[in-house]
């Protein structure tokens, strides 16, 4: 098991890790979440014993990682694939690893076919490709048969088959009863391969918890209704019909209804009842992506803005080529697209303050709000965290 107990880490006046407590255990793979600069590799190397804590601990098996007896036998991590000397060939690289910890060679040969590199064995890793350095980096990390593996955006640059092969193993190593920590900022892929979460922003600690209480936490499933566009008083009258029977009904962008709060064959009943034809009434289930992308929006360092290319704009050639022409769709705004809030529970609405972040337990369901009939506003942008940047004491 890894433990921290109140991780700080500052860089002088940076402060990248603040407060975090947290444990990870055996049998389940962890995913490790946060936006881009939230503090995750730094928690993952300060684990590793590659950075020191400002204040607060962490340990392996009720040691820090430096005491460990053998640490390599016990702890295997992948934190920057490109971190190998370019000139070794992958196995001479591996050898190398495992003399230092008094591996046999005959287990560098057996983990280079674990991560497919056998044919390039002795091959120089400077020639090696993005997912071929990422599989030599795992190969490293499952050297020594850890317990205990940690593995920073494991899937960065790897081919389809090769994400699911490393969602297998990460599973496997779990079921061996393993503790097994890892990064990612593909959602879609933690959802599939992580039963339990921690999640970080400006290195704090945001959620920790099941992927499943992570998702009921912050999003709710709703309906998508849609009646005939033709016939706008139809939409009306079951908007009446599903707000009065206690539904909160939003509209989409497309016309389509968004219905939370009441399951669907009583919205189909209701629309029956009411005599109103139905064109569409298809369930919506909130993903682990949409349930990052709200709990994490307030917390995130990084944000594009539209390319306005200076006016470089070049007016397409009539003599060449021209792009064919598309019908113009309009776009889903970004804000909003997500899955609502469970029912009560919007922090980022407009007026109200940000809230405790929801670390440990899932706050239960409140009760419902009154229903809204308007189109769907975007989210405000959430109050941001305390800035952490002042530090206290700057090194
Ligand atoms: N050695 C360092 N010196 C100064 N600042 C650092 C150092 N290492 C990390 N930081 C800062 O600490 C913050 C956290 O960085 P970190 O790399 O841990 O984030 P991350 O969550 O892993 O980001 P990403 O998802 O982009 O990999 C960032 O603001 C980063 O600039």
């Amino acid at each position: 098991m890894i433990e921290a107990v109140g991780l700080t880490k500052r860089y002088g006046a940076k402060t990248a890790v603040y407060n975090l407590s947290f444990q990870v255990r055996p049998g389940t793979v962890t995913g490790f979440l946060g936006p881009n600069g939230s503090g995750k590799s730094t928690t993952m190397r300060m684990i590793l014993g590659l950075d020191r804590p400002t204040s607060g601990h962490v340990t392996i098996g009720g040691h820090p990682f430096r005491q460990l007896p053998n640490a390599p036998r016990q702890v295997g991590a992948l934190l920057d694939a490109k971190a190998v000397h370019g000139g070794r060939t992958a196995r001479n690289h591996l050898l190398s690893l495992a003399q230092l910890a008094g591996i046999p060679a005959r287990r560098v040969d057996e983990v280079l076919g674990v991560v497919g590199l056998q044919d390039v064995a002795r091959k120089r890793s400077n020639g090696f490709s993005l997912g071929m350095g990422q599989r030599l980096g795992i190969a490293a990390a499952l050297l020594g048969d850890p317990q205990v593996l940690l593995f920073d955006e494991p899937v960065n640059g790897l081919d389809p088959e090769g994400i699911l092969w490393v969602r297998n193993l990460m599973k496997a190593l779990a079921a061996e009863g393993r503790t097994v920590f890892v990064s990612s900022h593909l959602m879609s892929e933690m959802a599939l391969t992580a039963e339990h979460l921690i999640v970080i922003g400006r290195g704090q600690l945001l959620a920790d918890m099941s992927v499943k209480d992570f998702i009921s936490a912050n999003s709710a499933d709703f309906a998508r209704v849609r009646t005939p566009q033709t016939d706008p008083a139809q939409r009306d009258k079951l908007m009446g019909v599903l707000a009065e029977a206690g539904g909160q009904v939003l509209s989409e962008p497309d016309g389509a209804l968004r219905v939370t709060g009441l399951p669907l064959p009583r919205i189909s009943d209701l629309a029956h009842e009411a005599d109103v034809r139905v064109w569409e009434l298809s369930p919506h289930q909130a993903s682990l992506e949409e349930a990052y992308m709200r709990l994490t929006q307030g917390a995130v360092d990084y944000r594009s803005t539209t390319d306005q290319r200076a006016g470089l704009m070049q007016q397409p050639d009539p003599m060449g080529y021209a792009p064919p022409q598309q019908v113009a769709v309009p776009d889903v705004p970004q804000q909003g697209w997500y899955a609502p809030p469970p029912p009560g529970q919007n922090p980022y609405a407009a007026g109200q303050q940000h809230p405790a972040p929801p670390a440990q337990q899932p706050a239960p369901p409140a009760g419902p709000p009154a229903p809204v009939q308007a189109p769907a506003a975007p989210p405000a942008p959430a109050a941001a965290p305390a800035d952490l940047s002042k530090s206290e004491d700057a090194r």
